[in-house]
């Protein structure tokens, strides 16, 4: 069975102690919110459990597994979206979202648009991301959901700026897939949503 495993990661930034001896498991159809005040290490977290930085100590395994025996089939296995939308700005919503396609080797001939279209930005798919607002650049990086299949998702503060029709689709959209046997370790500052139980991670702020 899929699952993500961390093993007592500890994470250090400029001389502070994030966190340290803390170990999940994540299993399919299974939701992890972390929580915890500003600074106290949410992305930090979220960044090792995607294999984006290292931990200062510890390990995190997918399918009990190192992700650094199989990096590749690690980020096959995963859409991570960051606290920043990540869409260049310079190119168009369609224009940023096959060249992320490409990059993650996901055929989007057909579903490009589509998925434009249901996420509101019909007719300002040819403009410019940059010219785009904040809400709608995050619908452009929220797209990723609908365009590849992975199993485990890695979300961090996926809300900012969406009002409330965005929200509640992108919700319905985490639902499915925690109902089709995917897993999402998700920041979160609002409350979510959803008819799914939920973990609950909560960092303290450590001096
Ligand atoms: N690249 C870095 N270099 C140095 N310090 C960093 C770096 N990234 C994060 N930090 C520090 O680590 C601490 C935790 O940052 P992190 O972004 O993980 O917090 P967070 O819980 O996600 O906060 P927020 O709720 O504001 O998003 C902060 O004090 C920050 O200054």
């Amino acid at each position: 069975m899929a699952s993500l495993s961390a093993d007592n990661l500890a994470c250090v930034k400029r001389d502070r102690v994030l966190f340290e001896g803390l170990s999940l498991r994540l299993q399919p159809g299974q939701i992890l919110q972390i929580a915890g005040v500003n600074g106290a290490g949410k992305t930090s977290l979220l960044r090792i459990l995607a294999g984006l930085s290292m931990p200062e100590s510890g390990r995190v395994c997918w399918n009990d597994s190192p992700i650094d025996d199989d990096p590749c089939g690690f980020h096959q296995s995963l859409i991570y979206i960051g606290h920043k939308p990540g869409v260049n700005r310079l190119c168009s919503a369609q224009q940023n979202l096959e060249q992320w396609c490409r990059i993650h080797e996901v055929a989007h001939e057909q579903h490009i648009l589509p998925v434009i279209d249901r996420l509101g930005l019909v007719g300002l798919e040819d403009l410019p991301a940059g010219q785009l607002s904040a809400g709608q650049q995050r619908r452009i990086a929220l797209a990723r959901l609908w365009l590849k299949s992975a199993p485990l998702w890695v979300l961090d503060e996926p809300f900012t700026a969406l009002d409330r029709n965005a929200i509640a689709l992108v919700e319905r959209r985490m639902q499915q897939h925690l109902e089709h046997g995917g897993m999402i370790a998700v920041t979160s500052h609002q409350p979510l949503s959803l008819s799914h139980s939920l973990e609950r991670l909560e960092l303290e702020y450590q001096l």
